[in-house]
């Protein structure tokens, strides 16, 4: 039972693939089934391809005493072998041009099918890795998941063309010349037929060994997709580290043992070439051997034996091929699979079941209890319970790595805690769907991410839709519309990819006004102006200032004197809030944030004395 399950294992298989495909598969079915028809036309006049030969040699070139007890056309009996010879002639000519159209004809109702389904999955898949949570991508790679999105879907659509309807038509085609030589002469069948079992023994050693190098070869593929996308992605960091021998080196080394995982595939196909090619010549041989026999003694024609050693030759030669078409599709076997494993991905953060569209926020923020940690193993907040009124500003602050970040993605529900939760206006996040809730949130980060498209479609993208007066507004609230006015092309400037053409000052103002934009009750700020030389942040903490009136706001910061006038201080360590109140309350009260201030206020007026 085993061996026999191990024996079903190494037929490369697209069988859960295309299960797994059907909804697309089926939306392209009247194309499908109309190459599929056209599939069995090719194979039935491939099939009729040489019986005209057949019939010549028989009809006509044969002296007609000759005894025969083969299969004749009786109604061509009476006719003048002139006359015969043309008609065959042109019979050759209608059967190979008909077997054209039909190949031409499957072949392209085939490959826009394919192309139909490819670009749906490839449609699901990229809104599927859209939708994943942050838990998946701080885990997964960029480069990897372009490629699937990419080259994996690719190589299943050129698979369906290149391999699948091939072996397809091979398949049928073969069936129906076992079945045609069976009719002719059993016998000779019997010996034709007798390498099969030899073929697919052979075949499927071959592919289950083919399909796992093509499956390594695939993930080191993958991986070197991704280490690519990650150093040209941190270019500056890599050559201000002179990285780039060391990661060369790494590279190349995964290049060489992909290489060698290619050329290995090249082997194992080269060698089932052969293999099948000295197979064929040896039952062509016996096929002659005993054919020849057979037509001396009449039992079958010369024309027979022509069918045959043409069968022989254009059902077997295909096999040949097979190795190659099977490596093709373990290859697109081992991309399905990586399709598949990635939408199987299920988003850790979801709607859920019975999710309403949020109604317009207040701005009432409630944490109760909330207890998070991104590793079983180690908690990363332990009981937290605060709340903001509407329209207060709350400052968040604490030494790094406290959890204060991390308390941020919870409000933002890129995260669900483990215990407790967090209400707005009295109801759990979890109760909204995740794209009502965050469209009433804004977040200005502190390195902010632009996109390489213009100014006015980077501020756009906090409200699609908004009007070009909407985005000028905002811009003159986050003090952008000066310095955008004097970029080349003003509001239409091209920005370089993730805003690299701007300062960090003027990137953080236009994601101020994609934030102002928004008009969106509650904001969160993640030290929004560090890294600025102070002129920038004065311009930038003005802009905040004004991006946060009236708005429910959150506001992490490492430089306490930008947050002194919060209506409320909490101040987190090692994911406890161990102090809470306003900057006043929290300089009595002598604590750690005091503490904390003083340093900070110490090494300003020392940075200050020494500048001077
Ligand atoms: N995606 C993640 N997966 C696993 N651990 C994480 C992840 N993000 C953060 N952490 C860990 O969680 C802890 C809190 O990180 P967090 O970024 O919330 O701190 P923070 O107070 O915002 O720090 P900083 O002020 O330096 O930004 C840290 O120990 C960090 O290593």
């Amino acid at each position: 039972m085993a061996k026999r399950k191990s024996f079903r294992s190494s037929l490369p298989s697209l069988k859960p693939i295309a299960q797994r495909f059907w909804p697309h598969i089926r939306k392209q079915s009247r194309l499908l089934t109309g190459a599929f028809f056209a599939l069995l036309a090719e194979t039935g006049l491939r099939l009729l391809e040489p019986w005209p030969l057949k019939l010549m040699f028989d009809r006509v070139i044969l002296p007609a005493g000759f005894n025969i007890h083969g299969h004749n056309i009786e109604a061509l009996a009476n006719v003048s072998p002139i006359l015969v010879l043309t008609i065959l002639s042109a019979a050759l000519i209608v059967i190979a041009t008909g077997r054209g159209a039909a190949a031409y004809l499957s072949t392209v109702g085939m490959a826009v099918a394919a192309t139909h389904v490819m670009a749906d999955i490839r449609g699901q898949l990229y809104n599927h890795i859209q939708a994943l949570s942050l838990s998946f991508h701080s885990q997964a790679k960029s480069g990897d998941l372009i490629t699937r999105v990419t080259y994996d879907i690719e190589r299943l659509r050129e698979v369906t063309v290149v391999a699948a309807l091939p072996l397809v038509t091979h398949f049928l085609t073969l069936i129906g010349m076992v079945g045609v030589m069976f009719w002719l002469n059993w016998e000779l069948a019997l010996i034709a037929i007798a390498i099969l079992p030899l073929f697919i023994f052979t075949t499927t050693t071959m592919s289950k060994k083919i399909h796992k190098v093509a499956r390594t070869q695939r993930q080191r593929e993958g991986a070197m997709a991704a280490s690519a996308a990650e150093a040209i992605g941190a270019i500056k960091v890599v050559q201000a580290l002179s990285l780039q021998d060391f990661l060369g080196q790494t590279f190349a080394k995964n290049n060489r043992k992909s290489l060698k995982e290619s050329a290995e595939t090249q082997r194992l196909r080269a060698g089932q070439e052969r293999l099948v090619e000295s197979l064929v010549v040896i039952v062509q041989a016996l096929v002659l051997w005993r054919g020849v026999q057979l037509v001396l003694a009449g039992n079958a024609t010369p024309g027979d034996l022509l069918v045959f050693l043409t069968y022989l030759k254009v059902a077997f030669k295909p096999m040949r091929q097979l190795a190659k078409y099977t490596g093709q599709i373990a290859k697109a076997i081992a991309s399905g699979e990586r399709v598949i494993a990635l939408l199987d991905t299920v988003p850790d953060v979801r709607d859920l079941k019975g999710a309403r569209s949020a109604p317009a926020f207040r701005g009432d923020v409630h944490c109760q209890g909330v207890t998070f940690a991104y590793d079983p193993a180690k908690g990363i907040l332990r009981n937290l319970t605060f709340a903001a009124k509407p329209g207060e500003q709350v400052a968040i602050v604490g030494p790094s790595g406290g959890g204060k970040s991390t308390l941020i993605s919870l409000l933002l529900r890129f995260y669900d805690p483990i215990e407790g939760g967090v209400q707005i206006d009295g109801h759990d996040l979890r109760a909204y769907t995740l794209a009502s809730l965050r469209q009433q949130i804004s977040i200005v980060l502190q390195d902010s991410v632009l996109f390489a498209t213009s100014v006015r479609d980077n501020i756009a993208y906090g409200a699609l839709g908004a009007s070009d007066a909407e985005v000028e507004a905002a811009a003159r609230l986050a003090n952008a519309h000066d310095f955008i006015m004097e970029l080349p092309q003003g509001y239409d400037t091209i920005l370089g990819e993730r805003g690299a053409t701007l300062s960090g000052g003027q990137r953080q103002r236009v994601a101020i006004a994609r934030a102002a934009i928004r008009k969106a009750p509650i904001i969160i700020l993640d030290e929004p102006t560090s890294g600025l030389d102070s002129t920038s942040a004065a311009l930038v903490s003005d802009a905040l200032n004004r991006l946060t009136q009236g708005k429910t706001s959150f506001w992490i910061s490492h430089h306490l004197s930008t947050v002194q006038h919060a209506d409320q201080i909490l101040y987190i360590e090692q994911g406890r809030i161990l102090e809470r109140g306003t900057h006043d309350q929290l300089m009595v009260e002598a604590g750690r944030y005091a503490q904390m201030y003083h340093l900070q206020s110490g090494r300003y007026l020392s940075e200050k004395s020494y500048a001077n």
